[in-house]
């Protein structure tokens, strides 16, 4: 039995390769020590709304108090709002109709008078409830760092029902979880505010000016979150700003629900601020969604889980075909663009691999698997399927009262609305210096490969520790590779058959 290789460092992780198992997982915990003693937090910060300043002794749900009133810089709408309160603390807040509409009505939230919500103890959100991004702190920078706005519903909004007129769109590529995403959106609308206008536009953001809307309620969508893809279909390209907010305005929408990645969100922003400019009583709300779980801020996107437990199969598949030939090889691919989370968490998660293909001189059997388009066309497991409903919920409450420009996700797992601008500003990918990156080395007992020369002087004293007892001339393991690699798989063309599922025998 031959091993294999994986994970790869990030840059190339596209790859996983899979093979003999090991177990000894490293169950340290990432998370420090809270402290225990509770933090006095004043912050001058200024917040929707006003109350007074107050001690918070949760710092892992900071709740930060307005000291002062709410203001907006209107020159400067298109910026992102960020306010530096004490202790070296940032808000980034997000946009409100308000800064571009100063008199619009307000109503009472109608789920004051729903049975399911109105027994919930304190159920609405303050309006200068913020989330810290970092919640591991020592006592001296307690309270400092980045804020967002929490996310959930306001005891005010600033939509009748009856004027409301939704859509929907999905734009970019699959990922497990946009009809249950979609599902929500609608009951949620139609249940919790009796909104009766929502449609679906078809086929991505071209769909917006080059096809017709797609009628949504209840019953549409009932059965939707069974399914693998999206109902309303999706495109990459057809961006038309103009275009776009045009369709919005002609065809009265006034909530536009935005599902997609990184691409549909600078989309996004775009359609947001043609729409300040227009001085239209539009918001738009982003819902994050990539596979690759490259969006920067929130914890993790919807579909990422889904798509590591179907990873699984195929890494179960390859490690069982391995194991039954002499010198056999599994190699699965999978997704995931420059982020590599679904490569690292598959293997951390099956630990089928080992590190170095040794060099016997002999001959390999390589099966080879591509089930990357299965991994994000099957619908969401359980997990995703209630972390979308979150998505969803967070989503219209913002927008019903009033937010915008903002895209909503989990931060330390408190949903926040986070500025469209802010959460597209990088990508974020593994890092291969980070606690996860070494347990997952660690658990699966690979070398770092980044520091190559000192693995090879490793290998060496292991070698001469050896001495020679099993024959392997450990010189020859990694042939090919110069010191400025990273990646030990020097025979990763050989690697690569031309055609998904195949298998192959190599001689290396
Ligand atoms: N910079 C941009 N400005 C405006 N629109 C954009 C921009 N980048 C991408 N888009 C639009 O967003 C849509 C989806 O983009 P893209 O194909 O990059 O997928 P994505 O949203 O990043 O999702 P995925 O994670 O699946 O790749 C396309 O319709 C594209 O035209
Ligand atoms: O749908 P397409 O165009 O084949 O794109 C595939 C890409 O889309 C993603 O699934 C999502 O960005 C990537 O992981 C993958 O590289």
């Amino acid at each position: 039995m031959a091993a294999a290789v994986a994970p790869i460092p990030a840059h190339y992780l596209h790859a996983a390769v899979t093979l003999a198992s090991h177990g000894n997982a490293d169950s340290k915990s990432l998370v420090s020590n809270l402290p225990r003693r509770g933090a006095f937090l004043g912050f001058g910060v200024r917040g929707r709304g006003s109350s007074r300043a107050r001690p918070m002794h949760d710092v892992s749900n900071i709740q930060l108090r307005a000291a002062g009133k709410w203001g907006v810089v209107r020159s400067e709408l298109l910026n992102p709002k960020s306010e530096a309160g004490a202790c070296g603390s940032t808000f980034e807040d997000v946009p409100h109709i308000t800064d571009w509409l100063p008199d619009l009505e307000t109503f009472p939230n109608p789920l004051k008078f729903n049975p399911a919500y109105s027994a919930v103890k304190k159920y609405f959100v303050d309006d200068d409830d913020f989330v810290a991004k970092d919640i591991v702190v020592n006592m001296e920078n307690v309270g400092s760092g980045l804020h967002f706005r929490r996310a959930g519903p306001r005891d005010k909004i600033y939509f009748r029902a009856e004027e409301v007129k939704a859509c929907i769109v999905t734009c970019g590529g699959l990922c497990p979880g946009l009809n249950t995403v979609i599902r929500e959106i609608v009951c949620a609308l139609w249940y919790q505010y009796g909104v009766r206008e929502i449609y679906g536009i078809d086929g991505g953001y071209r769909g917006f000016y080059a096809r017709n809307t797609i009628t949504l309620n209840p019953k549409v969508v009932n059965d939707i979150h069974k399914r693998g893809g999206t109902i309303l279909g999706t495109s990459r390209g057809g961006h038309d700003t103009m275009k776009i907010v045009d369709s919005i305005e002609n065809r009265g929408i006034n909530q536009v629900y935005i599902i997609g990645g990184d691409g549909t969100h600078k989309g996004a922003e775009a359609i947001h601020e043609e729409i300040i400019k227009r001085g239209l009583k539009v918001v738009v709300a982003g819902i994050p969604k990539t596979i690759d779980n490259d969006i920067d801020i929130i914890d993790k996107s919807f579909g990422f889980d889904t798509a590591v437990e179907e990873a699984q199969r195929a890494i179960n598949a390859a490690h069982v075909e391995a194991e039954s030939t002499h010198n056999g090889v599994g190699v699965v691919k999978l997704m995931g663009r420059y982020s590599g989370y679904i490569a690292m968490y598959a293997t951390l998660a099956s630990r089928d691999v080992e590190h170095f293909l040794k060099v016997h001189k002999e001959s390999i059997t390589l099966k080879y698997i591509d089930p990357t388009y299965m991994i994000r066309a099957v619908p969401s497991i359980a997990s995703d399927n209630v972390y979308c409903t979150l998505l969803a919920h967070s989503a219209i409450h913002g927008a019903m009262a009033g937010f915008c420009g903002f895209t909503a996700g989990p931060v330390n797992n408190r949903h926040c609305y986070i500025p469209i601008s802010r959460a597209v500003e990088k990508q974020r990918h593994v890092n291969t210096s980070d606690r996860m990156w070494a347990r997952l080395l660690s658990s699966t007992h690979q070398p770092n490969f980044l520091r190559y020369e000192k693995v090879l002087e490793e290998q060496r004293v292991q070698r001469e520790k050896d001495s020679n007892s099993h024959g392997v001339d450990l010189d020859q393991q990694l042939p090919g590779l110069t010191a400025s690699h990273s990646l030990p798989l020097a025979p990763q063309s050989t690697l690569k058959p031309s055609t998904s599922n195949s298998s192959a025998n190599v001689r290396i």
